[in-house]
């Protein structure tokens, strides 16, 4: 999770560096679901702030778990906020962040979106400012996408892309998560492609 989490945030700063923004501290709300998706998305935040960004984050359903309580405390302590209601109107989004990170569901997200996620997932559909996903477009079918769900500028891939990557028609996709020992890229017939030197990114 701490690897995929770097990943993300690397991945984000070379697709949106600081300098491509107005600001000098751009805002990114990263949105964070129930699971390890979300716990990736708590690592990113913590990243973006050190590489210069002013990430806030919303958390609405924090499992009750050590991991993800201590994922929290770090972000406390490095003055992340946590957010205490999702903006629900999407031109408040436009105006007071650059940039979203959906780290609300990744591989094992299925059936129908339950609340508070149905409506979040409704208004990040009206944004205008880019989204970036992690592992996959939160709402999609992990293989067969949605055509009716929120379309991101950018995709991180972790590990290997899903099938699901093949309908991402954003700007920027992105491997990351550059963790597979080689038997089991052999054994599942990965065929990742080579990152270069010691980067945890590839642009794909
Ligand atoms: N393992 C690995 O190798 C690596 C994993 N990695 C990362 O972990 C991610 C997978 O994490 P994961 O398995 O924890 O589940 P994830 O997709 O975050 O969320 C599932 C949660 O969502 C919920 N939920 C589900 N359906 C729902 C619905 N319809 N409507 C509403 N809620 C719904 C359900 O919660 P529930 O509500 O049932 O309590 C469940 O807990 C993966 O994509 C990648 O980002 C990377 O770090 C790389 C290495
Ligand atoms: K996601």
């Amino acid at each position: 999770m701490e690897l995929a989490g770097l990943s993300c945030a690397t991945a984000i700063a070379k697709a949106y560096p600081i300098s491509s923004f107005t600001s000098n501290l751009p805002s990114v709300l990263v949105v964070c679901g129930p699971g390890n998706n979300g716990g990736d998305g708590l690592v990113c935040a913590r990243h973006l702030k050190l590489f210069g960004y002013e990430p806030a984050i919303f958390y609405p359903k924090q499992p009750n778990k050590t991991l993800f309580e201590n994922l929290c405390t770090q972000c406390r302590k490095m003055d992340i906020p946590f957010l205490p209601e999702f903006p629900q109107e999407a031109e408040v989004i436009d105006g007071a962040y650059s940039l979203v990170i959906d780290a609300i569901f990744g591989f094992s997200f299925k059936g129908a979106v339950r609340e508070p996620f149905g409506s979040i997932l409704n208004t990040l559909k009206q944004i205008t400012i880019p989204i970036a996903s992690v592992d996959i477009p939160s709402g999609w079918d992990v293989e067969k996408g949605n055509k009716e769900g929120i379309q991101p500028d950018m995709l991180i891939s972790l590990t290997a892309p899903k099938q699901s990557a093949h309908h991402f028609t954003g700007r920027y996709h992105y491997l990351g998560g550059r963790f597979v020992p080689m038997a089991l890229q052999e054994k599942y017939k990965l065929n990742l492609p080579l990152y270069p030197d010691t980067d945890c990114v590839l642009k794909l």
